[in-house]
């Protein structure tokens, strides 16, 4: 079963602490909102969990604290940013294919098909919506164990916003552990098993979203609210 568990992590950018004093444990079958301000350090927090910052403390993923051994069951697409702009999509995914022996073609292909992508497209033609599309196709066509989207609804409008909220519910699998950031709960209220929040330089909450409704009987768009005009409390 999934794991992902940090112990005391900390991580300095030129002299200036952005983490400190993460603790997290997450379990297999979650989907979970890793939500904070512009700038709080959730895309900081993925990429020392993909090994990409090296910080302090220690991350394991199914008991694995290597980095390369880590980086095996953790399906995560940082922006692309590796790919030129001239390749086309159908090029992509046969790198993927090629690189990653858990790529599983077929689970990729429905899901090109039903968020309507364009094979033939080039990544440089992509519109910053379709191109998270095809991050989310990419990424969730691994087969992980656990899966890391970097706010997936930036710049999204709302009919696409919901096709990838439901390629998300169909394609995630059931065992997996899903992190997936954002600035706001509401688009992702639904879908979410538990919320994570970055703040102060830290992780100041994770609670289950039911417990959440059950406890204080209100919307998670409100209770996410309430933490930063103060009205809510953790004491978990
Ligand atoms: N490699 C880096 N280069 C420059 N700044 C960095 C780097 N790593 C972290 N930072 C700084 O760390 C802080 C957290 O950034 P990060 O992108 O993790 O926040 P975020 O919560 O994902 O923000 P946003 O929601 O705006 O994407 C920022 O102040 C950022 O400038």
């Amino acid at each position: 079963m999934a794991t992902l568990t940090l112990k005391n992590v900390a991580y300095k950018h030129n002299q200036r602490q952005i983490l400190q004093d993460v603790q997290l444990v997450l379990s297999a079958g979650k989907i979970v909102g890793l939500l904070g301000e512009n700038g709080a350090g959730k895309t900081t927090l993925m990429r020392l969990i993909m090994g990409t910052a090296k910080g302090r403390g220690e991350i394991r993923v199914n008991g694995e604290a290597g980095v390369v051994a880590r980086k095996q069951h953790i399906s995560f697409t940082d922006h692309l940013s590796g790919f030129s702009t001239g390749m086309k999509l159908e090029q992509i995914a046969k790198f993927y294919a090629s690189v990653y022996p858990d790529f599983d073609t077929t689970r990729y292909q429905e899901m090109v098909a039903f968020l309507e992508l364009d094979a033939q497209q080039k990544l440089g033609e992509l519109s910053k919506g379709t191109r998270e599309k095809l991050i989310i196709a990419l990424t969730l066509s691994r087969q992980a164990a656990v899966y890391l989207l970097d706010e997936p609804f930036s710049g999204i409008d709302s009919m696409s916003r919901k096709k990838i909220i439901n390629s998300i519910i169909k394609w995630t699998p059931d065992e997996a552990i899903l992190l997936i950031s954002d600035h706001y709960v509401s688009e992702i209220a639904p879908i979410l098993d538990e919320i994570v929040v970055v703040k102060d330089q830290t992780i100041t909450l994770h609670q289950a979203t039911d417990e959440i409704r059950d406890r204080y009987g209100i919307e998670l768009e409100d209770y996410y609210e309430q933490l930063y005009t103060g009205g809510a409390t953790d004491d978990k």
